[in-house]
Formats: structure tokens, sequence, C-alpha cells
């Protein structure tokens, strides 16, 4: 039975009276727990000490709150997860957004949700300038096909029973977004806009799967996020997601026939076999790690900007 006021208690006690209400929330994604490297007055809240909390078990997600200040002047409080939590490792997707809930409780009015991503667009490469996609929207299979972390009794009578989701994404939050792309004299590319999908994972993508995403009008793929969108929205929370683009989901044209290969080869010709180009974890936390700092200064100059 969820029990947010213990949850919240456990965490107060944590913290001083000037980190008692974060107006910020962040989320931290793949790799990207860097992000509460700038934070001062930092306080650390491991989920464990948190009734109802569930811990993360995926490599690059640690499993506990940051609560500091950011940005210039006192700061502003914030709050960041360093880890959340995925469907595909087994947690319930009411405990996935268990937290976000928690936050809205704590007072958090904006929250920035990040992710690693694979890109399926191909003017949004990997590995050159553009490595941030701003969502503007999303594209759920799994919220569509009854995976809905708002399905089911609601935690409160307060909280809109159909959550309208054509303006899931802030529009003045991703205007900050680019105005804070251009005071870091970031590269115009560096940051794009697109739609995100969300996939249940964990298995990454088949090339048909990241043709058929592409074409229902996506632009990057992850495996996290959306449910924890919905349950800020259904707060009242102002969401911006960031996704970095850590990989290419190959996509390919036509696939090269192996039946055609086998009459070639017994046509005499000399065959080699097609090898696929695979992604991984290690590659996306490698990529993580690298640039959380570029993201940290994009998440600081948004939360300055307030
Ligand atoms: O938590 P995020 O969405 O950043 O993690 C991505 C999606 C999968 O959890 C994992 C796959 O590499 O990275
Ligand atoms: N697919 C799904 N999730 C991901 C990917 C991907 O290619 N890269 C990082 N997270």
């Amino acid at each position: 039975m969820v029990n947010f006021e213990a949850s919240i208690n456990a965490i107060k006690a944590f913290l001083p009276d000037k980190l008692q209400h974060p107006r910020v929330g962040i989320v931290c994604g793949s790799g990207l727990s860097g992000l509460a490297d700038e934070f001062k007055d930092i306080v650390i809240v491991p989920y464990k000490e948190i009734p109802g909390f569930a811990s993360s078990t995926v490599p690059g997600h640690k499993s506990a709150f940051a609560f500091g200040l950011l940005g210039n002047g006192e700061g502003v409080p914030v709050v960041a997860m360093l880890g959340r939590f995925h469907p595909y490792e087994g947690h319930s997707l009411s405990s996935v957004v268990y937290p976000i809930r928690v936050m809205a409780k704590l007072g958090v009015k904006d929250i920035i949700i990040t992710n690693a991503a694979g890109s399926l667009n191909p003017a949004i490469p990997v590995g050159t300038s553009k490595f941030f996609v701003v969502v503007q929207d999303h594209l759920a299979l799994p919220n569509l096909t009854g995976m809905n972390p708002l399905l089911g009794p609601q935690t409160s009578f307060d909280l809109p029973r159909f959550l309208p989701l054509s303006d899931a994404y802030s529009p003045s939050l991703r205007r900050l977004a680019f105005l804070a792309a251009h005071r870091l004299q970031l590269k115009d590319s560096a940051l794009a806009e697109g739609v995100y999908a969300w996939v249940s994972g964990p298995s990454y993508e088949t090339p048909a799967e990241g043709r058929f995403l592409r074409q229902a009008g996506a632009d990057v793929v992850g495996m996290s996020t959306i449910p924890e969108v919905l349950a800020a929205k259904e707060e009242g929370l102002n969401v911006m997601v960031l996704s970095l683009v850590t990989n290419f989901v190959v996509i390919p044209d036509t696939y090269r026939s192996i039946k055609d290969e086998v009459k070639a080869e017994l046509a005499g010709k000399k065959v080699e076999l097609p090898v696929a180009q695979v992604v991984s974890h290690e590659e996306v936390l490698t990529i993580g790690k690298e640039k959380a700092g570029v993201l940290m200064k994009i998440v600081e100059n948004i939360v300055d900007s307030l």
C-alpha cells in the first residue's frame, strides 16, 4: 500500500531547512548521475532508507536522491534521482513512477527528465555535433496497448482521471533549453528537437522494429521516461525531457539477401556474410559519462532562468 507520508517523513529527516522544499526535480538517465556534481550543500538520501522505494538494478544507475542547491547566487533547491527504475527490471509501473509523485509532494514544480536513447533519425547522428534531443512529443506503444502507469485506482481523487497529453512537454521549459544552449555557446546543432519512442526493452530493437518506429514518426528510442512523464503531468508538474543520443539504431533500407548470397556461392563466387552493427549498454554508459558535464551545464542554466 502506497504511503507517501512515511516516504516523505523519512526523506525530510535527512534534510536541512533550506533543502526541505526542492523547486526543481531532475531524473538522471543511464550514466548521467554526474548531473548532481555541481550541487552545493549536497545531501544524499539512499532509496533503501525510504519506505516504499525500490532499488535500481541497472549498471550506471545509483539508487539515491541527491538534494542540493543549483545555480548562481544562493542557488535553487533541487532534487535529483541518481538512478531510476525501469519496468524491464521487474518493477511495477506504480513503483517506477513513485519517486516522481514523491518529488511532486515535496514541492517540485518543474521536472527535467534525462535519458540515454538510440537515434532513429539520420539527421540526429551519434558522435558528431547533435547529441542532445529536446523531446517535443512521444510515441508510447506500451501506453497504447495496456501498459500505462495511470491505469488502475488513482493515488488521489484530486488528480485528473483522463489526462490530456497534447501539451505534455512544456514549451516554456523547451524554450529555456535552447536559450541555455545559446548562452553556453554550444553549436546550433548540439541540441535537436524530436519525438521519443518508448519501448519496454530490455532487448534493443531489431532493424525492422527500428524502421517501424522511424516510419511511425519517432526520432529517438529508449526504455524509460514516459511513465515518469505521465505521472509528473498527472501531478501537475511542468515537464521537460532531454535525451542524450548514445548510439544509432540500425535501420536498413533493404536487407541483404542471404538467399542471393548462397546462389552466388553455388555459382562459385566468394561470399562474405554481413556482420551486424550491435549496440551495448557499455557504449551507452561511456557516452553518458562523457557528456554528463555538458548536460549539467544546460540543466544549471535552465534552473538559473526559472
Ligand atoms: O534510464 P535510461 O533510459 O537512460 O537508460 C537507457 C535505456 C536502457 O535502460 C538502457 C539501455 O542501454 O539505457
Ligand atoms: N534502444 C533503446 N534504448 C536505448 C538505446 C537504443 O538503441 N540506446 C540507449 N537506450
